[in-house]
């Protein structure tokens, strides 16, 4: 019998996509049907017994988790997109990145005021991509009942970030010190 964990299907590639970043590559995890299945029922076992009513999840590869994520509940699922991708209005929010900066934005008529909300991605690094969410959540007024990651990178302190906001995070595995 297979013992792998998610942490075990996660490919790990240097230099990408700039000189000093590992790459903690998860099409590996989604590309094997195990795989995949363990990380979304594992992220769902996580909050099991919380009222949710929306999943949020952060362009791109949020959205391969949060849709999963989504179905499963029987829940609606909402897209922070990287600016100029949604087609009505939005509220934008700036963010920083591992590696750059970049514009998120949501669409005004996605959530409504006091929506309790799940946000999804795949990686928390820095937490500027997942801040950016939880600043466009809380303009439309909903309120997050935690943050689902498959990876955490706590040497960048996206965990500690969030944590500091006051928002619950969880994550399947982590990569620290290498
Ligand atoms: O915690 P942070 O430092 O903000 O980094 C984490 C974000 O970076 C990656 O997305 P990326 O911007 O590479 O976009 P992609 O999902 O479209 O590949 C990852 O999927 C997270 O969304
Ligand atoms: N090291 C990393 N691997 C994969 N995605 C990332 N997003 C930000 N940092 C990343």
């Amino acid at each position: 019998m297979s013992t792998k964990t998610v942490r075990d299907y996660i490919r790990t590639i240097s230099d990408f996509p700039e000189p000093g970043i590992k790459f903690r590559d998860v099409t590996t995890l989604l590309a094997d049907p195990r795989g995949f299945r363990m990380c979304v029922d594992q992220l769902l076992h996580l909050f099991t017994g919380q009222k949710i009513e929306k999943v949020v999840a952060l362009d791109a590869r949020g959205f391969i988790l949060g849709g999963a994520i989504a179905h499963q509940l029987g829940l609606g699922f909402v897209p922070i997109r990287k600016k100029g991708k949604l087609p009505g209005p939005t509220l934008s929010q700036d963010y920083d990145l591992e590696y750059g900066s970049a514009v998120m934005e949501i669409h005004e008529d996605a959530l409504v005021a006091g929506e309790r909300v799940l946000l999804v991605d795949d990686l928390l690094a820095t937490g500027g991509t997942a801040e950016a969410g939880v600043k466009l959540i809380e303009r439309l007024g909903g309120d997050i009942v935690g943050c689902g990651f498959v990876i955490d990178l706590p040497d960048l302190g996206g965990r500690a970030r969030l944590e500091g906001l006051g928002l619950r995070v969880e994550a399947l595995c982590s990569f620290e010190g290498d």
